[in-house]
């Protein structure tokens, strides 16, 4: 049995700035294997960037370690500095050369480096080319789309052929249309370079679009790694389960018997089937019911009232509050020639759900591109 040494490994590391309260980054292991695109994820403040910027080199470790291709890059007595790291890092700001053409920014750091002018130029034709820029090369900044900028900013890094690319928010300044486009653009330069890749969002949407595993952060620590789909259905935490994704976490009761992952729960009085860990134990637990796992249905066992009814195109988005908890908001959808009105009643019948298992073990490793 052979055992990969990851591209990158994050161990146990800590970061607490002079002056605030609590860590920044609070023991974040994490390791990510050759050509993964891992994205960190959390709400603002929760430490993404702090911990981006300590695996480039830009923040020293207060504990812990951080090993690229099994070479120490930050640890007890180590810092390797940011230029050393070969580390490939397109941040939101462009950080583009005014003054130069979109080739002379992208052979700056071949440059830097001292690289011989024929293979330079090669190599910028091939990493313009990899990001649909050819033809471009003369143009300045100035000249270009957000969107194009952009490129120019991921071919400069691509060039170095990093062993591993660090994004931080790298749309955060573009509109929606141009995102979605660059969305796109990003896969495929992951698909092309086969790059370990790193990408600091707050949009959980861009995500689980791109990544094949989610680290979602939580005050500095991680909540949860997972691949997008397990992170949808099975939430290690309340606040992983409200975070990604549309739905509810409520108050249930696991009655048993729990067996093959399913358990029986109690919900608003009506008893339910949903998902679980094995071993769950009975007794109170929380349960996170997506929008599709609840339908409406004249036989259903939940007595609710329609609150909201937004239109969304092709379906309604309903918010419905249980009779039996006054205060708690259910989402589901229901065909968009439905007539639902506010103050409707409403009986639901609980297709599917998850018992979130707060307290257990949050890592879950998974090789890349596979569920
Ligand atoms: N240089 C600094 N000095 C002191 N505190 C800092 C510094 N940089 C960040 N922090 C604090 O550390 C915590 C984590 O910040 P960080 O920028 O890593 O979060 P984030 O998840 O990237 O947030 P956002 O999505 O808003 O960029 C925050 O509480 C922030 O105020």
């Amino acid at each position: 049995m052979t055992t990969q040494t990851p591209a990158l490994l994050i161990d146990d590391a800590s970061r607490h700035y002079a002056g605030t309260p609590a860590p920044a980054v609070d023991g974040v292991t994490i390791d990510v294997a050759a050509g993964e695109f891992l994205a960190l994820l959390g709400p603002s403040g929760c430490g993404k960037s702090t911990l981006l910027r300590m695996v480039a080199g830009f923040e020293r470790l207060d504990g812990g370690r951080i090993t690229v291709g099994g070479r120490t890059l930050s640890g007890p007595g180590t810092h390797v500095p940011p230029e050393e790291r070969r580390i490939g890092l397109v941040f939101q700001s462009y950080a583009l050369w005014p003054h130069m053409t979109v080739a002379g920014n992208v052979a700056y750091p071949l440059e830097t480096a001292r690289v011989p002018r024929a293979e330079r130029e090669r190599r910028v034709r091939a990493a313009l080319d990899t990001v649909g820029l050819s033809g471009f090369d003369a143009r300045h900044p100035a000249e270009l789309s957000g969107g194009q900028r952009q490129r120019v900013a991921l071919a400069r890094c691509l060039v170095m052929s990093p062993e591993l690319v660090l994004l931080d928010e790298p749309l955060a300044n573009l509109d929606v249309h141009l995102r979605a486009a660059m969305e796109e653009e990003f896969a495929d330069f992951h698909a092309k370079t086969g790059a370990t890749m790193v990408y600091v969002t707050h949009d959980q949407a861009e995500a689980m679009a791109l990544a094949t595993r989610i680290a979602v952060l939580d005050h500095g620590r991680l909540a949860q790694v997972a691949a997008p789909r397990t992170l949808y259905r099975e939430p290690a935490t309340r606040m992983v389960a409200g975070f990604v994704g549309q739905g509810a976490v409520v108050d249930g009761v696991v009655t048993g018997p729990v067996a093959a992952g399913r358990a029986r729960v109690r919900l608003f009085g009506a008893e339910a089937l949903v998902r679980c860990r094995p071993g769950q134990p009975e007794g109170p637990a929380l349960v996170c019911l997506r929008p599709e796992d609840l339908e409406p249905a004249a036989d259903g066992p939940i007595a609710a009232t329609v609150v909201r009814a937004a239109y969304k195109g092709g379906f309604v988005l309903v918010e419905a509050e249980p009779q039996a908890a006054p205060g708690v908001r259910l989402l589901l959808r229901v065909s968009g020639d439905a007539q639902v009105a506010p103050g409707e009643a409403l009986r639901l019948a609980v297709r599917d759900g998850w018992v979130v298992p707060e307290g257990a073990p949050p890592q879950e490793r998974l090789t890349p591109a596979r569920e």
